[in-house]
C-alpha cells in the first residue's frame, strides 16, 4: 500500500532577483492506494503547480512531499518514474512517432541498459492501448491524431509506465462527452481494480462530483478535502464557483445559468403533485426546462422570490392550462410551447 503525504507544503516559483511567487499552502494532505481523487478549483488557483510539485517536477518553496516516507524531491528520476506517471494536457511530440512508440516511451524506466524492449514491454504497451480503446490508432503518427485521440494515447503511456500513482492535468479537456465519461470511468476502474492512486485536475465539476472518491477543492490559501457528498452539503462548491452568471444547485448537482443581473433568488414553485406526472413524462421534462429558462431570464426577483405555476390537467393527465401567479396577479394560459409561454409570462408580469 503506497501513501503520499504532504507536510506543510508551500508551492510556487522562484524568480530571478525577486521574491518567490507563492501559489499555495497545504498544511496536511494525503493520498492512499485505490483513491480516485479530483483536484478542482478556479483558474490560476494552483492545480497544475500542485501536481508538478507532487510529481517532483517542481521544487517546493518549503515543506515536504513524501511517498512511503521517502522525500519525492530527493529521489532519482528513474526511481520517481517507477512511482509516478504524469499525463499533461496538449503535449506536442517532435518527430514522427507512432502511437505505439509513444506508449512505449512509458516503459523507459524498465528498459535495460542496451535500450532494448522486452516481450513484457510490448505486451504492456498493447494492453495499455487496449485499456483506453485506442488499439486501432497504434500505427498512426501521433501528430496526425485529433486532440482527443492523442490524449487517450498519452493516458495509455501513463498506464504502460505501470506506476502506483498517476497524476493527470486536465486530461479530458479535449474529449467529447461520451469519451470524457468513458475516461473518468476507466480511471476509476483502474484505481479500484489495480489499486492505483489517481489524482486528476479537472474543470469537469459535475462529472467528478459523481465519480471521484474524494475532492481536493483549492481555494485562496487553502485546500478543502472530503467526499463529494460532504463538500456539496457544506456548500463549498457554491463558495468556490458561484458567480453572477452561474449558480450550483446542490440537489441536482448541476450548474444553472443566472440572469446577468442576478435579479432572482432561486426559482419557481410548481404546484403539481408528483402523482399527476404519472404517464406524462413529456410534461415533466417541459416544466423542468421552462423552470431553467425562467431562471436564466431572471424572472423571479429577490424581493418577491416566487412565481407559482399550477398546472391544470385533464382526467387523462393531458395538460389543459398553466396558472401563473405572481404578487397576487394570476394569469391563465392554454397549452403553449415552453418558449411562447415564457414570453407571455415575461410580458404579462412585466419581468
Ligand atoms: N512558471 C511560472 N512562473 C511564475 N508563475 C507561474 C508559473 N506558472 C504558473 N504561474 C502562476 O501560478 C499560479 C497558479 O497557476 P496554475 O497553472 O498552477 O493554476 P491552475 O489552477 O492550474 O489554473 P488553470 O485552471 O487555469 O489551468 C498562477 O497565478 C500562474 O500565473
Amino acid at each position: 500500500m503506497i501513501t503520499l503525504k504532504i507536510n506543510d507544503l508551500i508551492t510556487g516559483y522562484h524568480q530571478k532577483n525577486k521574491e518567490s511567487h507563492k501559489v499555495g499552502h497545504y498544511p496536511s494532505l494525503s493520498l492512499s492506494s485505490g483513491d480516485f481523487v479530483a483536484l478542482i478549483g478556479r483558474n490560476g488557483i494552483g492545480k497544475s503547480t500542485l501536481l508538478k510539485t507532487l510529481s517532483g517536477d517542481l521544487e517546493p518553496l518549503s515543506g515536504e512531499v513524501l511517498i512511503d516516507d521517502q522525500l519525492v524531491h530527493q529521489m532519482s528520476n528513474v526511481d520517481r518514474s517507477k512511482l509516478i506517471s504524469f499525463v499533461l494536457p496538449n503535449v506536442q511530440l517532435n518527430g514522427r512517432l507512432t502511437a505505439k512508440e509513444v506508449v512505449m516511451l512509458g516503459r523507459y524506466p524498465y528498459i535495460n541498459w542496451w535500450g532494448k524492449s522486452s516481450e513484457k514491454d510490448l505486451q504492456k504497451v498493447n494492453e495499455s492501448l487496449d485499456n483506453v480503446n485506442a488499439s486501432h490508432l497504434k500505427d498512426r503518427d501521433v501528430n496526425t491524431l485529433s486532440d482527443g485521440e492523442r490524449q487517450k494515447v498519452m493516458i495509455a503511456r501513463a498506464l504502460a509506465q505501470d506506476t502506483p500513482i498517476i497524476f493527470l492535468d486536465e486530461s479530458t479537456a479535449h474529449l467529447d462527452l461520451p469519451n470524457r465519461v468513458e475516461i473518468f470511468q476507466l480511471l476509476k476502474q483502474i484505481a479500484r481494480k489495480q489499486n492505483k492512486t489517481i489524482l486528476l485536475s479537472t474543470h469537469e465539476i459535475e462529472m467528478c462530483l459523481q465519480v471521484a472518491d474524494y475532492l481536493w477543492l483549492l481555494q485562496e490559501s487553502k485546500c478543502i478535502y472530503g467526499t463529494p457528498d460532504v463538500i456539496i452539503a457544506n456548500n463549498n462548491i457554491n463558495e468556490v464557483f458561484n458567480s453572477n452568471f452561474v449558480g450550483f444547485d446542490t440537489k441536482s448537482g448541476v450548474f444553472n445559468f443566472c440572469s446577468f443581473e442576478k435579479r432572482f433568488s432561486f426559482g419557481i414553485k410548481l404546484d403539481v403533485s408528483k402523482a399527476d406526472y404519472i404517464g406524462s413524462q413529456d410534461l415533466e421534462v417541459r416544466v423542468h426546462w421552462l423552470h431553467k429558462k425562467l431562471i436564466s431570464e431572471g424572472c423571479v426577483e429577490n424581493d418577491n422570490p416566487m412565481i407559482h405555476i399550477t398546472l391544470k390537467l385533464a382526467d387523462n393527465k393531458e395538460l389543459l392550462e398553466w396558472h401563473v401567479n405572481n404578487t397576487g396577479k394570476e394569469m391563465v394560459y392554454q397549452d403553449h410551447n415552453s418558449l411562447n409561454l415564457l414570453s407571455l409570462i415575461t410580458e404579462d408580469f412585466n419581468i
